[in-house]
């Protein structure tokens, strides 16, 4: 692949970078072969990383031309039958407890999103759009690196329709849940997850890459499959802390009922042992909240983590 010029700077940088991390005690035979050996390496990756990308675009473009959706209403934020108690107190912005629930202490919570009805129409738009893939011979790109099955919503339309559900939904309820999320969440990861008893049937345990993640129970029918909370936690506490019990929780789906949680708090999918199960997730980011937690840094634990208070209790 030929090079260009951001190639070129980004190699620069990536040497220099590596250069100042050679020890000192290296002859300069040593320090030449090590570059060689490295550079190699790190160009075939980009190479890599070069073609997927456009083989992304290309996907992308055809979908564009080509996808004609089953249902053009779905993809239309105004046409979605928002449950109207949820609007109502979204309206008034003021949380009711008794609309949108909190599941214990735990910081996750529910509430009545979509008819059923409406969440079958969305399923037959994925079905529909998974077989135009299959039938235009193009390969599906899977929601994330955990999830072998399901769909990228982003990828054939619900882009701007996903977007106002963050604006319009999913941002003021942070705002008044979830007061240390610096907004706004200024972009998404929308996506749907799908279990079967052939497919992936669970899910391990994990943080999101996201702010706070809507979760949205489509359907259809199946047994288990219950979500399992184990406790937020900052960047340097989640894989190395266990969950307290207090912060241990089971959340049942029924559809149509969505729930809202951290992106840090740690939760998995206990397998399915019937039917199947198709979920709708929006991990919504921060670029603000990113880029504080960044600045804070690995060794500063944040008061939202659910191990600080511990650490500070040990302290005294
Ligand atoms: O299976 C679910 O409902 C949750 C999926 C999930 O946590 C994720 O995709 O990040
Ligand atoms: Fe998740």
């Amino acid at each position: 692949m030929s090079s260009n010029k951001d190639d070129d700077q980004e190699e620069q940088s990536f040497l220099k970078h590596v250069t100042s991390h050679l020890p000192l005690d290296w002859s300069d035979e040593q320090r030449d072969t090590y570059l060689q050996n490295i550079l190699i390496q790190w160009r075939k990756r980009r190479d890599h990383s070069h073609e997927e990308q456009r083989l992304m675009e290309k996907y992308l473009a055809t979908i564009k031309q080509y996808f004609r959706p089953q249902s053009p209403e779905l993809y239309d934020f105004q046409q979605w039958p928002i449950d109207q108690n949820l609007l109502n107190m979204i309206k008034c912005d003021s949380l009711d407890t008794d609309i949108v629930k909190q599941m214990q202490t735990t910081g996750v919570y529910t509430f009545s999103f979509l008819p059923v009805s409406f969440c079958q129409l969305l399923i037959n738009e994925i079905v529909y759009f998974e077989q135009w893939c299959i039938d235009n011979g193009l390969k599906l790109y899977r929601p994330n690196s955990m999830n072998k099955y399901g769909v990228i919503l982003d990828h054939f339309g619900f882009q701007k329709c996903l977007n106002d559900v963050v604006t319009n939904i999913v941002e003021p309820l942070t705002r008044l849940i979830y007061r240390h999320v610096t907004l706004p969440l200024d972009s998404h990861h929308g996506f749907v997850v799908e279990y079967a008893m052939d497919k992936d049937r669970k899910l391990d345990f994990h943080v999101d890459d996201s702010a706070v993640t809507l979760n949205l129970c489509l359907g259809t029918d199946f047994t288990d499959g219950q979500l399992y909370f184990g406790g937020v936690r900052c960047s340097s506490h989640t894989g190395t802390t266990a969950p307290r019990h207090d912060e241990e929780f089971y959340l049942e789906h029924q559809v149509g009922m969505a729930c809202l949680h951290l992106g840090n708090h740690r939760h998995k999918a206990l397998p399915i042992t019937n039917g199947r199960r198709l979920n709708l997730i929006l991990w919504c980011r921060s670029s603000k909240f990113d880029s504080e937690k960044e600045k804070n840094g690995e060794d500063t634990c944040p008061t939202w983590c659910g191990y600080h208070e511990i650490e500070n209790v040990h302290d005294i």
